[in-house]
């Protein structure tokens, strides 16, 4: 496995590293990102068990073309050394660090895994890194955080932990998150990396749910991270293209041609002006529409 900067990144599921059976089964539900958990979802006695056994899941668990990302536990821990060492051994594709609050710290993390890879005869630069962003700390220095490296895959935004260090919990409306939310993504598309909106915990509060989902994407995340399986689907059917907005955008894109056929940047489009920027925007629902499978290579819709 190997870290590749653009994917698509809809699902990011956590998946405790301790449970031998969730691991086990993780590849089957179609998320985009596996997250094997060593930090949070693991309790201190099971520190080092979890670590090896996510270790030994990487090299052997069939995960589907899902993207492996770990949750090392944080650098002001005293697991974080081996849990890197471990990871970068077994080959994941991202390692995730949480608590992250200075761009020194994925300094750090990078000149870790670079340590490792070189000791493991790994190519330097086959793992890629991302931040969750989950203090005030961290939201101020998200902008530096998102620009520390190179091998920065993106940031998330970690609402549990962030309302906590705010003194205060999550809401229904998210009205606590807002700030934190759009600065992490404002840094994470100056950077150029993606942006993955927080977890939702309750599982039986499926409309909330979508109302979150619906939310961070007109915001313009790219994805979410997630704690169950029932979640995919739901994100998936928010972030992929209708068959509307598909033909909506390969008719932006023929008008255009059209225009620039006849030597202008600029059209009308059903009484409505499509430009550059019109352009980019359904550029990107196609280039999303092809990479879900909702258009063969032709462009003919092939969703369900
Ligand atoms: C603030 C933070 O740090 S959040 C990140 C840390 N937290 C986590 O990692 C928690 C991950 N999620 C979970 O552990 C669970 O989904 C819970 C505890 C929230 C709910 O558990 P359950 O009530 O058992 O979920 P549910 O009934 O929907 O499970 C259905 C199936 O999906 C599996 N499953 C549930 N969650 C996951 C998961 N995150 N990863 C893989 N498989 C899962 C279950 O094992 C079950 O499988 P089975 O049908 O083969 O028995
Ligand atoms: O990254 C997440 O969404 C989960 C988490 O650790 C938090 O919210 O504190
Ligand atoms: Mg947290």
């Amino acid at each position: 496995m190997t870290y590749v900067k653009n994917r698509l990144r809809r699902t990011m599921m956590f998946v405790p590293g301790n449970n031998p059976a969730m691991i086990k089964d993780a590849g089957i539900y179609g998320a985009d990102s596996i997250m094997l958990d060593l930090e949070d979802s693991v309790s201190l006695t099971e520190k080092d068990a979890a670590r090896l056994l996510v270790y030994e899941a990487i090299k052997t668990v069939d995960f589907g073309g899902a993207e492996v990302v770990v949750r090392v536990n944080g650098q002001d821990t005293p697991f974080y050394d081996e849990d890197v060492k471990a990871m970068v051994k077994a080959g994941v594709d991202v390692i995730r660090l949480p608590k992250t609050e200075s761009a020194a710290m994925i300094q750090k993390l990078v000149k870790d895994v670079e340590k490792w890879e070189a000791e493991f005869g790994i190519e330097k630069g086959s793992i890629g890194v991302m931040a969750a962003i989950e203090s005030a700390k961290g939201v101020l220095h998200a902008p530096e955080i998102a620009e520390s490296t190179p091998l920065m895959m993106g940031l998330a935004v970690s609402g549990e932990d962030y309302t906590a260090d705010m003194h205060t919990k999550r809401y229904p409306d998210g009205r606590e998150l807002e700030f934190a939310r759009n600065m992490v993504l404002q840094a994470a598309r100056a950077a150029d990396v993606y942006a993955f909106d927080t977890v939702f915990s309750n599982m039986k509060d499926t409309e909330g749910f979508y109302r979150e989902t619906n939310y961070i994407h007109e915001l313009g995340y790219d994805g979410k991270s997630l704690v169950n399986p029932r979640q995919i689907a739901m994100v998936n059917k928010v972030f992929n293209p209708s068959k509307e907005e598909i033909e909506e955008a390969q008719n932006v894109e023929a008008a255009i041609a059209e225009a620039k056929a006849k030597g202008s940047g600029v059209i009308s489009m059903n009484g409505k002006m499509v430009d550059k920027p019109v352009v980019e925007k359904a550029t990107r629902v196609l280039e999303t529409a092809k990479a879900s499978n909702l258009i063969d290579e032709e462009g003919n819709y092939i969703g369900e």
